[in-house]
């Protein structure tokens, strides 16, 4: 038989100077500046400008693009009829994918076709703004609550905290949300930006693109692992049932949430920052069995399997201890990666080609007729 590489593993499809994931070393840097350097010295806004430009902003700069991403929240009135009308009982990430691709019906600078790089761009930006007011304004009305007015003296994750919640943000938790959408921005060919970038490459638009994204981001084994995470400490519920629970899943070859990584051979170098929040707010919250729980889950896993921990496995703990719903994880994984996406979108356009790649074909080789129906 044909070698053939499945799942694309350790695949080149493409070039990029956005993220560099350096597996074997566990590294992780955008545009040459590691994530450490990033979340110690930058906020969220800076690193979308770095993934946009390719550089990091001055401050006329970065004060022009926040205030660009300010004005630039108001989403159409048909998207928050239908974000009022989706079933209450919808995931967010179903309602985030619809919208997204809905937003695309009220915006003419998405076309089909040549790229306008500039209006690409833009349009790009205005999803950044404007994914995180559908992930909030969806969660209020599921509540039966009315969407707050956007804040324009608040960031991105001060402002999303505030209308999804309607509080005013502490700086404390705008701080860790902020971290939080720097360490998911970027992550090379990861599945989602792969769906992007195949849909961006046929020529069809951003929206087309990023709806693709968020179908990919959902699923438990890319950004819907931390959802499955919270989800798997709740039905251990003690730190006492651990060890029993993963021989279990182990046993019968059961995949362990928030544990693994395609390319990360050593710890995903985004858990520890994630790790180091979660200890901190479980010990506030004088809940600390969660982290304690999943620090467990971690030891086991590396002893019996030499798996790590990824992106996934603290982050749940992380917004768990900040008391958002387990059904926001996801989405807010998407908020982040949004940034990643467009920017990707843009590389991609600057030099692009139809991904097509082969199939082995496995079916039956000879070619028989049809028989009548009445025959088979
Ligand atoms: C943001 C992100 O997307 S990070 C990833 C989030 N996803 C998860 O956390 C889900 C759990 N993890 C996994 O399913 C995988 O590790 C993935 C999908 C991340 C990577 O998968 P792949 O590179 O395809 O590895 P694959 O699934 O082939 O696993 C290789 C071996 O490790 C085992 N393995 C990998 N991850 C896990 C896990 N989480 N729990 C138990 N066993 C695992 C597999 O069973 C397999 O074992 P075997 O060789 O004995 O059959
Ligand atoms: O790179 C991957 O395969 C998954 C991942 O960690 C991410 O998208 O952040």
């Amino acid at each position: 038989m044909t070698d053939y590489a499945k799942g694309l593993e350790g695949v080149i499809a493409n070039e990029s100077a956005l993220s560099n994931v350096e597996g074997a070393e566990g590294r992780l840097s955008y545009l040459g500046y590691s994530i450490d350097d990033l979340v110690e010295n930058c906020c969220y806004e800076e690193v979308i400008f770095l993934l946009h430009k390719g550089r990091l902003p001055k401050q006329d700069e970065l004060t022009a693009l926040e205030k660009r991403l300010r004005g630039d929240r108001e989403l159409p009135q048909g998207v928050i009829d239908f974000l009022k009308n989706a079933p209450k009982d919808s995931n967010p990430m179903d309602v985030l994918r619809t919208a997204v691709s809905m937003l695309g019906l009220y915006d003419k600078r998405a076309t089909i076709g040549e790229p306008k790089l500039d209006l690409v761009e833009e349009v790009g930006l205005s999803l950044v703004a404007k994914v995180p007011v559908i992930v909030a304004a969806f969660h209020r009305f599921r509540k039966g609550l009315e969407l707050p007015a956007a804040r324009e003296d608040l960031s991105e994750a001060g402002n999303f905290i505030y209308q999804a919640t309607g509080n005013e943000p502490t700086e404390n938790a705008i701080k860790i949300l902020d971290v939080a959408y720097i360490l998911h921005a970027d992550h090379g060919m990861n599945a989602s930006t792969f769906s992007a970038r195949v849909t961006i490459a046929t020529l069809s638009d951003v929206y087309s693109a990023v709806t693709s994204a968020v179908g990919t981001l959902k699923g438990p084994l890319h950004g819907g692992a931390n959802e499955g995470v919270i989800h798997m400490l709740q039905e251990i519920g003690d730190l006492s049932k651990v060890d029993e629970y993963i021989e279990g899943k182990l046993t019968r070859k059961e995949k362990v949430m928030g544990i693994g990584h395609r390319v990360y051979k050593v710890l995903d170098p985004r858990a520890p920052h994630l790790q180091k929040l979660a200890t901190k707010l479980s010990a506030e919250l004088g809940e600390p069995k969660w982290i304690q729980m999943s620090e467990r889950i971690a030891e086991i896993m590396r002893e019996r399997k030499g798996l790590n921990a990824n992106v996934d496995f603290y982050s749940a703990t992380v917004y768990y201890s900040l008391g958002i719903p387990t059904d926001l994880f996801t989405p807010i994984f998407a908020i982040a990666r949004t940034s990643g996406w467009t920017a990707q979108v843009l590389e991609q356009l600057r030099d692009s080609r139809l991904y097509r790649p082969l199939t082995l074909y496995v079916g039956p080789k000879v070619l028989s007729k049809v028989p009548p129906i009445s025959e088979r």
